[in-house]
């Protein structure tokens, strides 16, 4: 393992750096696929110990990638959680060495349904094999591996990125000191398998799907592909967020720029938030590729940590020393606090070292992303007080 291509030392290199490793030996998947080479794509932000015992891994969530903190390279957009990451920001790159990759199943340089598939010289497209969230978080392991990263300060992450931090903590209990899941759930609720299910069939009822073959035909199936984020991202909001952004306004300027008819239109006025999710939805088809969104969906879907330990959700917690914060957003209402309450009462069963937080806000779900002081205040305070920790115990040990 060549460890050299890390910055151990601000001297040594660059506080940013994006990078694609290729793993030969790729990853035997849960369901059974040996998925060969595997790529994984991932950016890092600020500067390694020597003692190598500063990680965050950051998980992103179901349309994020590695770009958190740079500009997005197809969209020009600043990074995702570019507020939260970085010099003297609540996930503090002065102290902290951040790592985000891209998940398998995605579309910004992971292996997933674009890479190509080494027996026919094609792309996967959607023949990509079913993917689960212990898969994701193997591949993010094998990338740890390749880093000589052996055990992660912390695993932060939102909505499915959640999933994920869970995920490390029950697969790879010893390569974690503190977790943080934030606006997530240990499985994924009926009511968000459906939201799912309603995106996927807009993208398989697009005369462009192809069997999504499309690419082959030269066409994405941008259509349903829009209209599965349009539908997604009202679950992101909140009744609140969308009243107060746009009430009942109407659009004035697509009204007056309807063609002069005799008879009156029934579409003739848009409504700011038909416009709102319209730009949503044709914004995201250009950065997304439909074939990723129903693999990484999938995945979500089949998430419940529970049903994998008989219906215990203590089981894959017991007996950890990791120290947990679990934090929730009051009006989310995708990810629920009720659904973060069951997580710690089972942290607690398992006798795990938890604390947890739920964010007043009035914006949803998708609040984890937006300027919120006590959420910010919430991850510094349990990043440097398990930080002070770990120090600590390093100078009884
Ligand atoms: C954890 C992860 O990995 S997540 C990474 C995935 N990334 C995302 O989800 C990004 C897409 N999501 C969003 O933009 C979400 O709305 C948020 C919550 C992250 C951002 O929220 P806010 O900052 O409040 O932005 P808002 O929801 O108002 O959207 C702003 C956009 O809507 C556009 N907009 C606002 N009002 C209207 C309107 N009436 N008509 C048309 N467009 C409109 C703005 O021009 C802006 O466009 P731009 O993003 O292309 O510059
Ligand atoms: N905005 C987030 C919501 C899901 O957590 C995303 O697109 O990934």
């Amino acid at each position: 393992m060549d460890s050299s291509i890390l910055p151990v030392s601000a001297e040594d290199g660059p506080v940013y750096t994006h990078e694609t490793v290729r793993l030969e030996e790729g990853l035997e998947l849960e369901c059974g696929v040996h998925l060969a080479p595997l790529d994984v794509a991932y950016c890092t932000y600020g500067t390694l110990s020597p003692a190598r015992d500063n990680v965050i891994l950051v998980c992103h969530a179901l349309t994020g990638d590695q770009y958190l903190g740079e500009p997005h390279p197809l969209t020009g957009k600043p990074g995702w959680w570019n507020r939260m990451v970085g010099p003297g920001l609540p996930i503090d790159t002065n102290r902290f060495f951040v790592i985000c990759s891209n998940v398998l199943g995605g579309c910004m340089g992971s292996s997933g349904p674009l890479s190509i598939r080494p027996e026919t010289g094609k792309a996967w497209d959607s023949e990509f094999p079913p993917i689960t969230m212990h898969d994701i978080v193997a591949a993010q392991a094998k990338l740890m591996d390749y880093l000589g990263i052996g055990r992660l300060f912390a695993v932060v992450g939102g909505s499915m990125g959640g999933m994920q931090v869970l995920t490390w903590v029950a697969d790879y209990p010893e390569r974690v000191f503190a977790a943080m899941p934030i606006a997530t759930s240990p499985f994924h609720s009926a009511q968000n398998i459906a939201f799912n299910e309603v995106s996927r069939q807009a993208i398989f009822a697009d005369p462009n799907w192809h069997d999504g073959h499309y690419r082959d035909f030269g066409a994405i199936p941008a259509r349903g592909l829009g209209v599965a984020r349009m539908m997604a991202h009202i679950t992101y909001l909140s009744e609140e967020a969308l009243s107060r952004k746009f009430g009942r306004r109407i659009r004035h300027e697509v009204a007056i720029a309807q063609p002069a008819s005799s008879s009156p239109s029934l579409f003739g006025e848009m409504f700011e938030v038909e416009s709102y999710l319209r730009h949503q939805g044709s914004t995201f088809v250009r950065r997304f590729d439909a074939n990723s969104y129903l693999t990484i969906t999938r995945a979500m879907d089949y998430f419940d940590l529970a049903a994998e330990h008989d219906g215990d959700l203590a089981a894959p917690f017991r007996n950890t020393s990791v120290r947990f914060c679990v934090v929730s957003f009051s009006s989310d209402w995708l990810f629920p606090t009720s659904q973060s309450r069951l997580l710690v009462r089972a942290l607690n069963r398992a006798g795990a070292n938890v604390s947890f937080v739920e964010i007043e806000s009035d914006r949803g779900h998708d609040a984890f992303l937006l300027e919120e002081p006590d959420f910010d205040r919430t991850v510094r305070g349990f990043l440097n007080g398990a930080a002070e920790h770990a120090d600590l115990r390093k100078g009884i040990v």
